[in-house]
């Protein structure tokens, strides 16, 4: 089975746009939850513009009370705290997800872009993933699928990957030419990280009509999101829009 975790970043970005909570971010993630999906995740930036500490606080406990659902919170671990945001691993420290995944955008970033470059921050990237695995929270790194980087995921401690799908989904939009080229590219890569022991998951750009596609990735365990389902959530209701994806996911 693949587990589908819902990224609330959307609903929060929505109810930050006017004072009060107004849609509250926390009842849903549990309409998600209620709905079957396995997990949630949220992506905390510095500057808060969608998801704030108190909702990471807050939807670490709704996870916790159910059993078999995953808490993952994303995020560049470099980043310097700002205002009442503590940086991410100080975050997940407090707050004990079932994973954290790190992501190497930087601060005035639109949304993530890239995966990590390890001959880059590998060398910094040790003591944080140490921290977080000695917290007994699972590290996921943010990648492209390039063999050689994943296998340097694997020496720095990694104990996952998630595959940056942003340029399969653009691919599958513009019906690139080079869309089974970079698919392949991923199946090389997720096939390349489970013989090294690393678990598989995906993101970023993911829906419904790139989904069917992706889903036959080998090994991939899970898939985190956000964007384009809270999109199509506007139109079937998060409940259906929900189960739409769990059932894309089954094949179905
Ligand atoms: C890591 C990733 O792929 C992103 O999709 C991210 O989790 C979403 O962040 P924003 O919602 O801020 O674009
Ligand atoms: N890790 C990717 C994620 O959480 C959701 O990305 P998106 O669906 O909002 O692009």
């Amino acid at each position: 089975m693949i587990a589908l975790s819902v990224n609330l970043n959307k609903i929060a970005l929505i109810r930050n746009s006017r004072e009060g909570n107004f849609p509250d971010v926390i009842a849903h993630g549990r309409t998600c939850l209620d709905a079957g999906a396995q997990g949630i995740t949220v992506h905390p930036r510095p500057d808060q513009r969608h998801i704030r500490p108190g909702d990471v606080r807050e939807l670490a406990s709704l996870c916790r009370e159910r059993q078999d659902v995953e808490f993952n919170v994303e995020g560049n671990p470099f980043a310097a705290p700002m205002g009442d945001y503590p940086g991410l691993v100080e975050l997940a420290l407090e707050n004990q997800p079932d994973q954290c995944t790190l992501v190497p955008d930087s601060t005035d970033q639109l949304t993530s872009d890239h995966g990590f470059n390890l001959k880059l921050d590998g060398p910094r990237l040790v003591p944080q993933i140490a921290k977080l695995k000695n917290a007994r929270i699972r590290v996921s790194l943010f990648m492209e699928p390039d063999l050689e980087q994943i296998s340097l995921a694997r020496d720095i401690g990694a104990d996952r990957i998630e595959l940056y799908t942003g340029p399969y989904a653009e691919a599958v939009a513009r019906q690139s030419p080079e869309l089974d080229d970079i698919f392949a590219s991923h199946c090389a890569a997720a096939e390349h990280a489970r013989q090294l022991g690393l678990g598989v998951n995906a993101g970023h750009d993911l829906n419904l009509v790139n989904l069917p596609r992706y889903r036959t990735l080998p090994g991939l365990q899970e898939v985190s999101i956000g964007h384009a389902m809270t999109v199509d959530a506007i139109a079937m209701g998060l409940e259906n829009a929900v189960k739409a994806y769990l059932d894309c996911l089954a094949g179905n």
